[in-house]
């Protein structure tokens, strides 16, 4: 198309070519669309061309995740500076108002790349933990609160319910409404395209694990999360007619166990589609110093998670993703050379019942497992991550190597290619 000036721009994408819901699936391009995807929180940050960026290492990393049928990646597109040692450094957020440019077109590179390889991405715009500053960081700006670190407190409990508090404060939404508007209006420095049009994303996502308060949220809360959900999300289709727009949910274990809150969170209009996470170990359901006596227990109630949800999605006929999921190496160990029988053996069943619901027509539409590490080693001996060290799958509150699958991991890299040509080969 010729435009005023004679310079040839694109024509603007079909509807089409995003991915939109189609009764109770996703669909792209006149298709079926099905996720096997990984989660790749540090995509961005490989993609700055400075700093911490690593761009050859992106496209090997994006190479060797298309080879083995991964179509959709997870990533994190906003972080805050913060002072706490459990989180990333730098971030895109130095101080409300002040945007780190070569990091933002660490981003911009990263969607050039994965529009090259015909992949998606859901990028989430906060976080309710630590490991890139996320909500207790704005708190720690607008409201004068410490930035809490559980690493440092131990104590989830209070984490929570002080970091939910950023649903309340006035000025930490307006920030981070600030925040959302520049990234979702964004123009790509690398492609000269505007986010909004980019049919590489999915949808954009409010925060990785957005939680209404702790296990003992009070109606009050809950009341104040599901109207917050409802508000961000429809802020976010009024900035950008195209994509969805989901919540980074993980469920029934983010909503105080609370199916209803659940439902209620999701069923506004503003939220395209569902999102749940699978956590044995991090729930307790699985000990990894004690798999024998732990698994049936973690395998059992793991596959009621799983279908529960798919159940609950069927409720509000929206679409759900498994967009997180793991389990640790055997031993247990963090160790690139620990054998993983047991996670291979977790990423089967969950495989098992995501592929086969999805082909017989539930609105399950697909997975993101957690997370691709790579050709990223833990650079310590104590496998803390300190600024430098390579990104791995496991953010700076974990040990490197906790749940990551490395590039070394054969058999797991194996099992999800099985799957997701699995997943891929569904027509409807
Ligand atoms: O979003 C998340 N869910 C679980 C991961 C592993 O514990 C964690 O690293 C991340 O915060």
């Amino acid at each position: 198309m010729i435009g005023a000036v004679g310079i040839v721009e694109a024509a603007p994408a079909a509807k089409s070519d995003f991915v939109t819901v189609k009764n109770t699936h996703f669909a792209r391009k006149g298709q079926a669309y099905y996720i096997a995807g990984a989660n790749f929180w540090y995509g961005g940050y490989l993609g700055a061309a400075s700093g911490v960026g690593e761009r050859a290492r992106l496209l090997k990393e994006l190479d060797n995740m298309k080879a083995i049928g991964i179509n959709n990646l997870r990533v994190l597109a906003v972080s805050e500076k913060t002072e706490m040692k459990s989180a990333v450094s730098p971030a895109t957020t130095n101080a409300p108002g002040q945007y780190d440019e070569n990091l933002l077109a660490g981003l911009d590179f990263l969607m050039a790349e994965v529009a090259k390889r015909d992949m998606t991405v859901v990028l989430y715009l906060n976080n309710f933990w630590q490991w890139s500053g996320g909500m207790t960081q704005y708190l720690n700006w607008f409201e004068g609160t410490p930035a809490l670190d559980p690493n440092v407190t131990k104590d989830y409990e209070t984490y929570m319910q002080k970091t939910a508090g950023f649903y309340r404060s006035a000025a930490a939404q307006a920030e981070y409404r600030k925040v959302i508007a520049s990234i979702v209006k964004r123009v790509n420095t690398i492609t000269g395209k505007p986010y909004s049009e980019d049919t590489h994303i999915l949808s954009w996502q409010l925060a990785n694990e957005p939680r209404p308060g702790n296990s003992k949220a009070t109606p009050e809360e809950k009341a104040v999360y599901v109207k917050w959900v409802d508000e961000v999300a429809g802020y976010i289709h009024s900035l950008d007619k195209n994509h969805l727009v989901s919540s980074g949910s993980e469920g029934l274990a983010g909503s105080a166990q609370d199916a209803q809150l659940y439902l209620d969170a999701h069923r506004t209009k503003n939220i395209d589609y569902l999102t749940y996470h699978l956590w044995p170990k991090n729930w307790s359901w699985f000990d990894s110093n004690n798999p024998g006596g732990t698994w049936d227990n973690a395998i059992s109630k793991s596959r009621d998670y799983l279908n529960s949800h798919i159940e609950l999605a069927k409720k509000l006929g929206k679409p759900i993703v498994l967009e997180e999921f793991g389990l640790d190496r055997d031993g247990p160990s963090f160790s690139i050379k620990a054998t993983t029988k047991i996670r291979d053996r977790f990423y089967r069943e969950v495989f098992e019942i995501v592929s086969t619901r999805a082909a017989k027509g539930d609105p399950i539409a697909g997975f993101n497992f957690w997370a691709w590490g790579g050709a990223g080693r833990a650079a310590n001996a104590d496998y803390w991550w300190k600024p430098g060290n390579d990104f791995v799958g496991d953010p700076p509150q974990e040990e490197q190597g906790l749940y990551s699958v490395f590039d070394s991991d054969v058999t797991s890299l194996l099992l999800i290619k099985e799957y997701a040509d699995r997943l891929h080969g569904i027509k409807r």
